[in-house]
């Protein structure tokens, strides 16, 4: 078969290379097994970008990330750079990215495999079979906004800057994306902001409640304040099915989410831009996780986040729905059978370190293809 599938690597810092040469394997054996080769390309960005190129994102990497077909992502970060300009911190790495992609809407699903119930912060009754999805709103609101920066008053004090900027536009397309997903699951959605205390919160508000009359009627579509929303995902997480969320909002919500599941090293995400007249999407894949500084280089960190993000990778982008599921049944299975990495040890289970869950990872994508 020939490599059609135009796949750009960006393993970046920290556990980012150690938790993707799991998937590497796993590429590899795709193209081994089941004849699925992908034009594969490997890139700098985050502090190895800045190392060696003297940016975190370069202009070569954008390049290559507009002219892939899908992006997969690592995670960008450590201490080693905490002290920079923002022009040069490494998180800008992934901030561009979504930026000059148009990568507009972040799905973030946080999803309780059976296996790792034990391993929520949860009760188990409180967790068991969650499966909801946070639409995070990932070009635009604070992150964005000006004016922004720190400056100096006419008291000789400093003060912090940052705005949060809504246009209805750019909430408007990332509710049609958070709409869309309710329709084909179980047609509920709830949107969050603070609109009691937040003018953009209140336009957010009013945008979604305009485009659920107009043009999703089936839609059961609810609101909730933000703080609330925090609230409720440790209190009633299955009450929710698509949340949909801001820029910072629906960052915060998704790590709170992902303790529900058991760790940050469980949770993967898409990032997808407008389709557009030719079929065409940008899309980048990325684990909910960071760099994970703590225990970097200890080869301990979780590789199943990274995994299952390739596996959003192959249905989102390729439309390989069956290879999905080969991999997101292959890390369920490993589980199931006891292997755990440190963050979600529970009672009866064996710790293991990244590349054993990968060599596990094979070795059930091998059972499951035979
Ligand atoms: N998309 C990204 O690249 C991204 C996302 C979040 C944070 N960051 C950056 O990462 C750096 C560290 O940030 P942080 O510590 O706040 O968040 P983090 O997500 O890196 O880590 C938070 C905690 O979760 C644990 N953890 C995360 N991923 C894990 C995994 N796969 N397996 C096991 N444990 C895991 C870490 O050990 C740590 O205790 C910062 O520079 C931050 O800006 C980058
Ligand atoms: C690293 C940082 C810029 C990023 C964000 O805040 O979007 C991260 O926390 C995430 O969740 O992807
Ligand atoms: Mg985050």
């Amino acid at each position: 078969m020939t490599a059609n599938k135009r796949l750009l690597v960006l393993p970046g810092d920290g556990i980012g290379p150690e938790v993707m040469r799991e998937v590497r394997r796993v590429i590899e054996w795709m193209d081994r097994r089941r004849h699925v080769s992908f034009a594969l390309e490997e890139g700098l960005v985050g502090g190895a970008a800045l190392e060696a190129e003297g940016s975190p994102c370069p202009d070569s990497t954008v390049e290559r990330a507009l002219s892939a077909d899908a992006v997969l992502f690592g995670s960008v970060g450590g201490p080693k750079w905490d002290t920079l300009p923002f022009d040069k911190r490494p998180e800008l790495g992934i901030l561009r990215l979504r930026k000059e992609l148009g990568l507009f809407a972040n799905l973030r699903p946080a999803l309780v495999l059976e296996p790792l119930v034990d391993a929520s912060s949860l009760k188990p009754d409180v967790v068991r079979g969650l499966d909801l999805m946070i639409v995070r709103e990932s070009t635009g609101g604070i992150y964005f906004g000006e004016p922004r920066g720190v400056e100096t008053m006419a008291s000789g004090k400093r003060r912090g800057i940052d705005t949060e900027v809504y246009t209805e536009d750019e909430i408007a397309r990332v509710a049609r994306v958070a709409f869309d997903l309710a329709k084909k699951r179980t047609g509920r959605m709830t949107s969050v902001e603070k609109a009691n205390v937040m003018q953009s919160g209140r336009l957010w508000r009013a945008v979604v409640s305009e485009i659920g009359r107009a043009e999703y009627p089936e839609v059961e579509l609810s609101h909730m304040y933000a703080d609330n929303c925090a609230m409720q995902l440790c209190a009633r997480p299955k009450q929710f099915d698509v949340i949909l969320a801001s820029n910072i909002f629906g960052d915060l919500l998704s790590d709170l989410a992902a303790a529900a599941t058991g760790s940050l090293g469980m949770l993967p995400s898409a990032t997808l831009g407008a389709v557009d007249s030719s079929g065409r999407r940008h899309a980048l894949y990325e684990p909910i996780h960071g760099s994970a500084p703590d225990i970097a280089g200890k080869g301990i960190a979780n590789p199943c986040a990274q995994m299952l993000s390739f596996a959003m990778l192959l249905r989102w982008s390729f439309g390989m729905e069956e290879d999905a599921k080969l991999v997101e049944n292959a890390v369920e299975k490993v589980l199931a059978g006891g292997l755990r990495t440190a963050d979600i040890m529970g009672p009866g289970t064996a710790r293991v370190g990244t590349s054993v869950m990968g060599d596990a990872i094979l070795r059930e994508l091998d059972k499951l293809a035979a």
